[in-house]
This record gives C-alpha cells, structure tokens and sequence, in this order.
C-alpha cells in the first residue's frame, strides 16, 4: 500500500522540527550554567522542548503521508512514544555536556541517540496499530539511523562552539544550526517513512482512538507554542545571568577597590603601614624557613616641613609624590617600599643581604631623595636620612623597624642627608620605644591613664571660664611619663585613636559629675591629627554627650592648625558637623603651622589659641609681640576668642590684657591639676587669690599712662 504526501503538513513538520531545534539550542546553552542546580534545571526542561519536538515533528509528519485507509492513533501508545522522545533528548544533552571529556562518548552518544529518534519513529507509527505488522527496509533504516546520528554529533558540536560566541554571530550560528537540525530531523523521518512498507491489506486498529487530524493540528500548535516559551524562557534566563555577572563582576572591582584603599597610602600610592607589615611578617617568615637576611629602611625626609608650612599642603605633596616615584624606581626583585607617615617611608630588601649591601642600598636611596626637583615654578631639594637594621640579626619582625627607626635618628643626628646601620649602643640614649608601646597598650588595659585638667581664665578678671584637659601617665615602672614622651609613640604605632576616645569619654563623665555639682565647666579635649581623620569622630563624639547626657556646649576640641588648614572638604564637612552639634571648636598651636586666611575666614571654629613661643618671647622680642597682636586683631575681626598659652609671667598678662586678649592658660594661673584641684579652686580659695592678682595687675597698669607694659613696673609676685 502507498500513500501520498501533503505538502503543507511536511512544511508543518519542517517548521516544527526547526522551532524545536531552535528553542532547544537555547535552552542548551544554559545548562553550562555554574550553578548546578540551574544546569539540571535547564536540561530537563531543554529536554522536554527537544523530545516534545521531535515527536510531534513525527506525528506532523506520519499525518503528512495520507495512506489510502482511514487511521488513528492509540492513546497510551502515543503518550509512551512522547516519553521515550523525552529521554533520548535527556540522553542527547547529557552527551552535548560531557562531549569535552571524550569523542568516543560523543560518538556513542549520538549513536544512541540516533537509535531513539528511530525508535521514536516506530513507537509513533505503532500508536496507528496497523495490521498486518508493517515491515522496513533495513538498508534505509540504517541510512536513517546514520543521519539521525550525525544530526545528534552536530548539535552537540555546535552547542559547544556556541558557548564561546555571543550578540549576532551567536544568533547567526543557532539560526543556521536550528535549520540544519531541523532539515536532519525532518530527512530522518521521511527515510524512516520510505523504509516502512505497508501491505496492502493494511488497516489501522485505532481509526476509532483519536482523530489523526486535530491530533496533528493539536500538536503541531501546542510544540510550537511549547518550544517558543521554552525559548522566552532561555531568553530571560540568559538576561538575567548577564546582568548578575555583570553585578557581580562590578561588586567585585568595587571590592579591590576598596581593598587597594585600606592597603595603600592615597597620596602617593605606595602601600601603607598595614600592608607593609603584612609583607615584612611574610619576608620573615620566608627567611626562617630558607635562612638569608632580611634589610629594612627608614627613611625620613630632611627639610619637609619649611617646605610645607611655606609653600603649602600641595607643593608638600607633590614632593611627596615626587620621592616616592624615585624610591619606587630603585626598587629590585624581591624589595617592597611603603609610605608610613608624613614624611616616612620604609623599605625591605630580601635575599642573601649583608651590612655593605644593605649600606649601598641606603646610599642609593640618600642620593634619590636628594636630587633637586622642579614643583610648578619652585625647584626644591629636601634629603633624606635612612636607618637600616637586618632581620634576622637585630630582632624579629616587631622589632627590626624599631631598630630601623633608631639608626635614621642616629642618621638625623649625625647630620641629617647619610644613613646609619643600627647598633645595640644606638638604644642606650635614646626611650625604648618598643618597649613604651607594649606598656601603652598595657595602661590602656589596666586604666593607668588619668586626666589633669589646667584652668583657662578670663583676662580680664581672672575668672575661670574652663579647662583644657591634658593627660597623664603613671607608669608603675616609668612613675609619671609626660604626655610630650608617649603620645608621639602612641601616634607612630596607631595607639593615639584609643588613648584619644579614652580621654574624651573620661572628659565627658568629668563634665556631668561638675554639671551634677552645679558647675558647668567647659572643657576642653585634643584631638590627635590621627583621631581627627577616624570616618566614625563625628559619631564617636555624639555617642559621647549622649551617653553622659551632657551640654554639648561644655564640650571644646582643640584641633592644631596643621590639620584644620588642610582645606579637604572632608576636614570642612567634619567640623561643620560637630558645630552643628554644640561642640566648640578651638584651633590649637596657632603660629605654629602655615594659615591660609582665606580660609580661616570660612572655619566654624570659635577660639584660636596663640602658641606658647610666641607668649615665651613676647616681651623681649617686638616681632613676637606684634604677630601676638596682629592674631588678636585677626581673632576678634573673625568673632573668634584668643587663649594664650603658656603664660608664666606677670608681664605676660599685662601685656595680653593690653592687647584684648580674652583667654589666659598657663603655671602663672594654675598648672594642670587633677579634678579635685578645679573643685577647690570653684570652692573659692585659690580662684579669689588668683583674681585678686589680675585685679592687682589691673590697677597698676590703669595707674600707668603708657602703653603695655612698661618693663621697670613693679609687680605683685607670680
Ligand atoms: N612651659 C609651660 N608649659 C605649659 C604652661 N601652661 C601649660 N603648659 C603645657 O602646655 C601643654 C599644653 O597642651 P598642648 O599645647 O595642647 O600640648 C599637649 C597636647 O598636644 C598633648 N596632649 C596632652 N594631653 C593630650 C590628650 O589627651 N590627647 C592628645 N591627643 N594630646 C594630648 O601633649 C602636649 C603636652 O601636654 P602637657 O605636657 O600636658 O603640656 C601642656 C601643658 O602642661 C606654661 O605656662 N608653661
């Protein structure tokens, strides 16, 4: 019995076969998904669109050969022959996703899977329950299962070229793969159709099952639609996966970002501190395991700080700049260099390196930092003074950087522009600096800090009108250690943050016990450069009044000019903000740095305080003694109140009365005393003897028609 071909069902067969080709590529690629949960996903359901494909393309395609009997398909026939399409699609991309391991695999994969597309075939045409039994021609059966075979083998090599390409040639190859895998499925089944012979008695037992033609249009429609949402779903998935790589690729250079940020210096680029102890440990370690030596440097610039305080922050850092290019530009295999401080960096030179290398190496850093530089229009020379020490022969990892740092003062001291090698005699007159910060940490822990506090007076009248609250040290081994002595440690070695927030707590508590009392006393707290830079000060100090309950205006920070000078916008929204929160800001050490007074102008600080040199000098030296004058005027002219410091002498207050100074500090008034000493002082005693004193002063120089102070004036004693 022969049949007769429809060509527009062979066209609905082609077009479902490419549709399924098609959407199963899609949904393919994804199943080389990293996540593995995803990849099985992707495969069934790639799976589901092929098998539903392909046999539907077969159903489309048996219903497109009109045989001269009326047909109709069994049920439970038709639904196993979908499900076996289903698993050999299963076994066809489990095949495409292991192909890389073997080309035998591939090979016998797409031979099994050719098998099933044949085997589909037959179980679709015995859903028609034709008897007689229909029998094949086996030449052609063969040549069937060999293109179906081939078919599977390039899908598979496909999906894997696929996988590295992507935007239009992507689309171009999945098109062109999607026909040719379509036309092979279709060409399967039309060999597989002319290799069936029918007999002619031939009737189909399922003519009264389901009706060949809405099966075939339901199929047909439904595949398509199945395979298009499979294909919308790749899609989407596909969107998705590129915008979280995307995200995540973002995340993850925002991540070395902010990594590059906490282990180099910003300025100049070269690691900082915590980098270069981190390389310094591992040198170390490196050199125990290996043996060899390990030279470290210290290098500190001659000659930064005029150039700064004259030219300004920004020439200063382009020197900077400048120094760490040539120290980075000497560096060899093996050497690391970092920016610790100001003007200090470090170097660590490893391999087998004696004193005379190490020697030659300081030498060529010497000559490095000493060579002129042009900054804008200024050609400037600084020099620099380098201490070298070896690991492991002066100490371990702790300590050959303080060894360093000792030999570059023994460099400093004998002239400044050489280098030294550090010697065990360097320690003897020098503090034990490691020594100092093993026990700083130790009085941080066992509370051995205290806080005197040394009483601001009124000019005027002598009234006490705060404190400044100044810390102190006693050190069960050292007994009292001035705060000049640890603080420049602490601040080498990263302490200064704890010892600063320790005081401004103890500050705080200090007030509310006199807020408590009916004092309110205002005092006033350093601020460490270092303390002032923390992201979380604004926030510290809030939690600070909070937590004591107290008025924010009995609080003052003295901040140096150094640091509020740096006109960063940063440095400008920190002190906005702890105005804005009643705090009272007073610029500490005035004279002694570089102002800008356009800036000063914009500065929400409300005290400037006259460093203690020019106080010492005032009455002898007149160039002292007018810029005295001149800070006052600028003060009062930028409603700021002026403290002196350090005032000593009688004549001093006469002098800064005359000249409207507001605020008097200094040992002729009080030293710093404890809390008890303010206490006393508020209960009337020493306040009333210390007033009567300006009072005293006051008369005479009423009394006195001149100017000032005249020198011969007699005065009560100090
Ligand atoms: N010769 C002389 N000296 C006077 C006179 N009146 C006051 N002084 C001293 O001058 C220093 C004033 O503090 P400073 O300039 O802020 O200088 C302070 C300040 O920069 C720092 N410091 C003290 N306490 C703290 C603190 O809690 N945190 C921070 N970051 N630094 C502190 O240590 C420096 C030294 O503090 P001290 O030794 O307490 O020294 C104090 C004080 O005792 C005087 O009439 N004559």
């Amino acid at each position: 019995m022969m049949g007769q071909y429809d060509p527009l069902l062979v066209m609905l067969s082609l077009m479902v076969a490419v549709t399924a080709s098609w959407s199963a590529l899609d949904l393919s690629q994804r199943i080389h998904s990293t996540d593995p949960r995803a990849a099985r996903i992707w495969l069934f359901s790639g799976a589901l669109v092929l098998g539903t494909g392909i046999w539907s393309m077969h159903f489309v395609g048996m219903l497109a050969y009109a045989l001269p009997m009326q047909t109709g398909f069994d049920l439970l026939i038709t639904v196993q022959s979908w499900g076996v399409s289903v698993l050999v699609s299963v076994l066809s991309l489990i095949c495409a996703r292991r192909m890389r391991r073997s080309l035998a695999l591939l090979a016998a994969g797409a031979l099994a899977v050719g098998g099933g597309i044949v085997v589909i075939f037959h179980l679709a045409l015995s859903a028609m329950r034709i008897e007689p039994g229909v029998v094949y021609d086996e030449h052609r059966l063969f040549i069937a299962l060999l293109v179906a075979a081939a078919v599977a083998g390039a899908t598979s090599a496909a999906l894997r070229r696929m996988r590295a390409l992507e935007g239009r040639t992507l689309f171009l190859v999945k098109a062109v793969t999607s026909v040719v895998v379509g036309v092979g499925l279709c060409a399967v089944h039309y060999l597989c159709m002319s290799a069936t012979v029918f007999a002619p008695e031939a009737a189909s037992l399922a003519r009264h099952d389901i009706d060949p033609t809405w099966l075939g249009l339901t199929i047909a429609v439904g595949a398509i639609g199945f395979t298009w949402i499979g294909s919308v779903a790749a899609l989407f998935d596909a969107r998705m996966e590129h915008r979280t790589r995307q995200l995540a690729m973002r995340l993850k250079a925002a991540n070395s970002e902010l990594m590059h940020a906490a282990l180099h210096d910003p300025l100049t680029g070269l690691p900082n501190r915590v980098n270069f102890d981190a390389a310094l440990s591992e040198a170390a370690a490196r050199v125990r395991a290996q043996g060899g030596r390990l030279a470290v440097l210290f290098v500190d610039l001659d000659g930064f700080k005029p150039v700064n305080d004259v030219l300004g922050h920004h020439v200063g850092d382009e020197v900077l700049k400048c120094v760490a290019r040539r120290l980075r530009a000497g560096l060899r295999d093996g050497d690391a260099v970092a920016r610790i401080g100001g003007d200090e960096f470090v170097m660590m030179s490893e391999g087998a390196i004696d004193q005379e290398g190490a020697g030659r190496l300081a030498q060529r850093l010497v000559d490095a930092a000493s060579q002129p530089m042009q900054i804008g229009t200024h050609e400037i020379q600084v020099s620099a003074s380098v201490g070298v020490a070896l690991f492991p022969d002066d100490g371990d990892e702790n300590r050959v950087l303080v060894c360093a740092d000792t030999a570059m003062y023994a460099a400093k001291h004998a002239g400044r522009n050489t280098w030294r090698v550090y010697a065990a005699e360097m320690d003897g007159g020098g503090p034990d600096i490691l020594g100092m910060q093993r026990a700083i940490r130790r009085a941080l822990d066992n509370d051995e800090f205290v806080l005197h506090y040394q009483p601001k007076v009124a000019a005027l009248d002598g009234a006490l009108r705060g404190v400044e609250a100044l810390i102190r040290w006693q050190d069960p081994e050292r007994g009292v250690v001035s705060p000049g002595e640890f603080i420049p440690v602490a601040e080498r070695f990263g302490l200064i943050n704890a010892i600063g927030f320790w005081t401004l707590r103890e500050a705080c508590g200090q007030i509310r016990s006199w807020q408590h009392a009916g004092w309110r006393i205002p005092v006033a707290v350093n601020l460490s450069p270092q303390q002032f830079r923390q992201p979380d000060l604004v926030e510290r100090v809030r939690a600070c009044i909070d937590e004591f309950d107290i008025d924010p205006g009995l609080l003052a920070l003295e901040i140096t000019e150094s640091v509020v000078m740096e006109s960063s916008s940063s440095v400008r929204r920190v002190l906005e903000e702890l105005k804005a929160m009643g705090v009272t800001l007073s610029i500490d050490d005035f004279g002694t740095g570089y102002s800008c007074l356009a800036y000063l102008c914009r500065l929400p600080a409300r005290q400037l305080k006259i460093d203690r040199t020019f106080v010492i000098d005032m009455d002898h030296v007149a160039e002292a003694r007018h810029v005295v004058e001149a800070v006052i005027r600028l003060a009062h002219s930028l409603r700021m109140e002026v403290v002196a410091e350090g005032v000593e002498r009688p004549e001093q207050v006469l002098t800064l009365r005359s000249l409207g100074c507001d605020l008097i500090q200094g040992y002729y008034f009080s030293r710093p005393v404890p809390a008890a000493g303010i206490e006393a002082l508020m209960q009337g005693d020493q306040l009333t003897e210390q007033s009567a004193r300006v009072h005293a002063l006051a008369e005479r120089l009423r009394a006195d028609s001149g100017y000032g102070c005249p020198p011969a004036l007699e005065l009560v004693a100090g």
